[in-house]
């Protein structure tokens, strides 16, 4: 038996960054995220029992050790399920893993997900709310991020608390249909696996006492707005909730000691395009968010995407004297707009955005047993 699980990474616009309990995996505070779509960014695992007599992980085709996060996750599900034969890992992200684009966010909730179905082998292959929620439980402890990618859509991780870790779990908060009209403009700035990654990046923050208190006390209201913002489908308030939530995350970065600056003079450029933009339309038409890493992720609405990538495509970050940022996009209309797009070649020798990947918000896990 085979089983694959195709997830795809989030994107929070309201952070997590902080353990109130580092063993538990139990935030400072509640999260809230898009799931993106799996056509365009995945992680694809397969699991089954091997045939050595030691568990095997394969990532993006090379084998590597297997974190203690994943053995920690294996132990349990043995302990419950007295299943003990060895497992074959294989799993690929397609897109650059540990460059805070959350890879590991889509990596331990396809794990996760694959390793409860093939160690309970009478189950049918789809899951309910239910037993998503209390998965999203497990995967929290191989990488908290990673229990918001038990769902498609907008998703709340609700921070529980520690005397119950069962209540710190993830919710759908509205379906994709419900954020059709959002499209996703993932900046690749650097592929490169970032030097301070997330846990210890994060244990920074969460020790220090005035960033803390800074998080715990501005975050519950904000994460409340940004809900509402959402299903009233106030695009303004969401993109200035999420802004603001990115300053304030960034800033948690960059003034611990010593300083963890995670962008890049491309990514503060990227800023300013935006900013740029929304102020040229007199309206917040475009807002972003940076995970731990360089990249940032564009959020607008289908009805402005063209005009604002004319926009964006022309600016030196993409378009400089001897190369073009590339645009991976799968809808048609937006393809046509870029295979008639034409410019002249920007005057500046500066370092671009490598790809922009256009993608959308999307439903969540797919799951294949064979
Ligand atoms: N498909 C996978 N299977 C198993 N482990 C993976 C997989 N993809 C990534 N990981 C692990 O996840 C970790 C990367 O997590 P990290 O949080 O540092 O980066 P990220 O998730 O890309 O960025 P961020 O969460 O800040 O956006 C690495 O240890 C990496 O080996
Ligand atoms: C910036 C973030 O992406 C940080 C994610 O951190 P991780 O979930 O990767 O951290 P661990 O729980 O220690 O594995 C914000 C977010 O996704 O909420």
């Amino acid at each position: 038996m085979k089983v694959t699980v195709i997830t795809a990474p989030n994107i929070a616009l309201i952070k997590y960054w902080g353990k109130e309990n580092e063993e538990l995996f139990i935030p400072i505070n509640s999260s809230l995220s898009v799931t993106l779509d799996s056509k365009d960014m995945s992680t694809t695992t397969t699991l089954s029992f091997n045939e050595t007599n030691e568990d095997i992980l394969i990532l993006n085709g090379k084998q590597c050790p297997l974190a203690k996060r994943m053995t920690n996750i294996l132990s349990w599900f043995r302990g419950e399920t007295k299943e003990t034969r060895p497992i074959l890992i294989n799993t690929q992200n397609s897109f650059p893993t540990a460059a805070g684009l959350a890879s590991s966010s889509s990596s331990y909730s396809a794990f996760v997900i694959a390793l409860f179905l093939l160690l309970n082998p009478t189950h049918p292959p789809t899951l309910s709310i239910e037993e998503l929620s209390f998965l999203s439980t497990i995967s929290r402890q191989g990488s908290g991020s990673s229990c918001r990618s038990m769902f498609g859509g907008c998703v709340e991780w609700e921070k529980g608390s520690s005397s119950d870790s069962r209540s710190s779990k993830a919710v759908q908060i509205c379906t994709s249909a419900a954020l059709s009209d959002l499209e996703i403009l993932v900046c690749v700035v650097s592929s490169a696996a970032k030097s301070i990654g997330s846990t210890e990046g994060m244990q920074k923050t969460a020790n220090d006492p005035s960033l803390r208190t800074l998080r715990e006390t501005n975050v519950p209201p904000r994460l409340e707005k940004a809900k509402l913002s959402i299903l009233s489908k106030d695009f303004a308030s969401l993109a200035q909730i999420t802004m603001d939530e990115c300053t304030e995350f960034l800033h948690c970065c960059s003034t611990t000691i010593p300083p963890n600056g995670y962008l890049s003079p491309i990514s503060t450029q990227i800023i300013q395009a935006v900013n740029d933009f929304n102020t040229i339309n007199k309206n917040l038409l475009v807002f972003y968010t940076f995970d731990a890493g360089p990249n940032a992720i564009l959020f607008t609405r289908t009805g402005d995407l063209l005009s604002f990538l004319d926009y964006f495509l022309r600016k030196p970050i993409t378009n400089s004297s001897t190369k073009r940022t590339s645009v991976q996009t799968k809808d048609p209309i937006c393809s046509k707009f870029i295979e008639e797009w034409h410019t002249g070649p920007g005057e500046t020798d500066q370092e671009i955005i490598q790809t922009i990947i256009h993608t959308k918000v999307g439903e969540g896990p797919h799951i294949e047993i064979s």
